[in-house]
């Protein structure tokens, strides 16, 4: 019964699902939007919390997962707010960098378990975890450079949602840990299938069946994390450290950044001819452009 069930809601909101995400790096799900309608309407129902955007003028923005008193857990409102942040940011011209950070000095705890409860039936699970896959692949293939800083926990849909970035800097006594298993479950908002690809199958095979607390030096040697950051050693908050680490990839104008996102995702994504095909039109889009003229009138040297 929930195999069909799961498959008859799939086929409803994927039918006409094209696999090849446009150049804004957007999934393309047409149809289906009375379902879409209809799953926003049972999250409606469970407030608390927020998720808070600020985008800079340095074309750098910090997405807030705020809801201390649950461990930032996601109640159903803060998902819609979450997926209305993220079709903000698809069109966000100006961006290049993305910081995903949690409020208060934790990360995330997953979905709030009081909506989990409210949603045990297999059809609305399946539907908020649809939702939520579908949000958090949206995330990953923003045209802007992404990293998660993880401080506190990233746990169960927490843990997943590092996983949604391209990079993870964690602080020095922070922990990801999928505890999916511990309550009967496996990921759903798409982690497992991201975490294979951060870590490999055989370390995603051993967090997801031990549950494991990763700590900040076992998460760098596994490759889920890319950096360890201590305020101890600067006077920069968390925060600061993060944007400076990021300012590595951002540097040039939004658009050249815009277009090395681009070709990656459709490189990690796509078929290779359909990625060769996607390549050169993201380098007709820079060619001859701007930066590149300018660039080419400097008689730019490598040094
Ligand atoms: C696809 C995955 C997705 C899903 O299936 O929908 C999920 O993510 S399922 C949820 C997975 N997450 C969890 O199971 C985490 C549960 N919480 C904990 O294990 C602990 O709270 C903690 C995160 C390890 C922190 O422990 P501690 O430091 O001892 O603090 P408290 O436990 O007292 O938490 C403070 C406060 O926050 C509430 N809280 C914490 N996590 C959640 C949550 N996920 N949903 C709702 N509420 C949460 C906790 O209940 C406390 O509140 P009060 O009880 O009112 O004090």
């Amino acid at each position: 019964m929930v195999l069909r069930c799961v498959g008859h809601l799939h086929q409803l909101l994927y039918r006409n699902a094209s696999r090849i995400p446009r150049q804004r790096g957007k999934a393309v799900y047409s149809g289906a939007s009375e379902v879409w309608n209809e799953i926003k309407k049972k999250l409606q129902a469970f407030p608390g919390g927020s998720v808070d955007l600020i985008k800079k003028e340095s074309g750098i923005a910090v997405l807030t997962i705020n809801n201390p008193d649950r461990m930032n857990a996601f109640s159903g409102t803060m998902m819609l707010e979450l997926q209305d942040h993220v079709t903000q940011l698809e069109a966000w011209t100006n961006g290049k960098g993305l910081i995903v950070t949690g409020a208060a000095g934790t990360f995330c705890s997953g979905s709030d378990l009081n909506a989990v409860r409210a949603l045990s039936n297999s059809e609305d699970g399946i539907k908020m975890c649809m939702f939520m896959q579908d949000t958090l692949t949206r995330l990953l293939r923003l045209p802007l450079i992404s990293v998660a800083l993880v401080e506190g926990r990233a746990l169960g849909g927490g843990a997943e949602v590092t996983t949604a970035c391209d990079f993870r800097l964690m602080a020095l006594a922070s922990e990801i840990q999928f505890v999916h298993k511990q309550i009967g479950l496996v990921p759903g908002w798409g982690g497992a299938a991201r975490l294979v690809r951060i870590v490999g199958s055989e370390n995603a095979l051993k967090l997801l069946s031990s549950a494991q607390k990763v700590n900040a030096s076992y998460a760098e040697q596994i490759g889920l994390s890319d950096g360890v950051l201590s305020p101890l050693e600067t006077l920069d908050t968390t925060l600061a450290q993060a944007e400076k680490w990021l300012s590595d990839f951002t540097g040039g104008p939004s658009p050249v950044i815009q277009a090395v996102k681009k070709v990656v995702v459709s490189g990690r994504e796509l078929p290779l001819q359909d990625a060769l095909r996607m390549e050169r039109d993201i380098f007709g889009s820079v060619w001859g452009g701007p930066a590149n003229l300018e660039a080419l009138a400097l008689k730019f040297k490598h040094k």
